[in-house]
């Protein structure tokens, strides 16, 4: 059998509210195996954001292990974390330097955790390649390599978020509802680029959604979340079985 590549293993994640202790997670167990593409619900306040938060290493685990690549990273901080751990947010403006064209942060990602400062001579080198990248993104981003990425559409913004977050494959791609700005049609387009770009690199992501369809349609593996639980993980063709009133089910009120 395949190492996973990633485990959780009995995860408490505590925090202090108010000088009380308040579990967000509680005793999470999960196993991923490589190329899993994993979309996670839940209703707001579930704990979904906190689980990636443990996971990157934001928050601490009170309890339990994090093996990534088989590496135990429990004990390593968000920054050592972050040279396997990819993440792409909700909001357009965290991904990129907004002052910094959008060849330059393709540069920025492709020297992480090499050295400082870009160097114009490395930048021309690169073009033609960025440019046949930004091409895949189906939005026009290769037309735009010299713009500051502050001028551009919040879809071409995620676009660049997600190519700079896989220029280098991350043995972990967490995506923090990366659509959820974004209007039906370049949501639409920018789920089928991450399907693409999820496929060509074998990635293992977990997606963050509130988007039902997409939670269906995408992906190997559904995870629900409620209340700091696991409260369901369908896989293969339990996944391909499930129905959109399945899972409203996950959000019906407590009587
Ligand atoms: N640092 C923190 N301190 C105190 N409470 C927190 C902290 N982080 C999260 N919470 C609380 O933990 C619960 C889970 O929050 P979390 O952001 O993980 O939910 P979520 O499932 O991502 O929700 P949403 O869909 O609204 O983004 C919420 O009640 C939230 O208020």
């Amino acid at each position: 059998m395949t190492e996973p590549q990633l485990v959780l293993e009995n995860i408490n994640t505590t925090v202090l509210q108010n000088d009380q202790p308040k579990q967000l997670l509680k005793q999470v167990n999960l196993q991923l195996q490589p190329g899993d593409f994993v979309t996670v619900l839940g209703t707001n306040g579930a704990g979904k954001s906190t689980l990636f938060n443990t996971i990157a290493g934001n928050l601490p685990a009170q309890t339990g292990r994090i093996v990534l690549q088989g590496q135990d990273v429990t004990q390593q901080s968000e920054v050592q974390r972050a040279k396997l751990i990819s993440r792409v947010f909700q909001d357009p403006k965290l991904g990129t330097a907004p002052r910094m064209t959008v060849a330059e942060n393709l540069l920025l990602a492709q020297e992480r955790g090499r050295h400082r400062g870009l160097r114009p001579r490395r930048l021309k080198q690169h073009l033609a390649e960025y440019a046949a990248l930004c091409a895949q993104t189906g939005n026009g981003l290769e037309r735009e390599l010299d713009t500051p990425t502050g001028n551009l559409s919040g879809g071409q913004r995620q676009a660049l978020s997600l190519l700079m977050a896989t220029l280098k494959t991350p043995a972990l791609l967490l995506l923090d509802e990366h659509t959820a700005a974004l209007d039906p049609k370049t949501s639409r387009q920018l789920m089928q680029f991450t399907q693409e770009r999820i496929t060509a690199q074998h990635l293992t992501c977990l997606m963050i959604t509130h988007h039902l369809q997409d939670a269906l349609q995408y992906g190997n593996r559904l995870l629900v979340l409620q209340n700091g639980r696991i409260a369901a993980d369908y896989r293969q063709e339990q996944k391909a079985q499930l129905t959109l009133s399945d899972l409203l089910d996950f959000f019906e009120p407590s009587l």
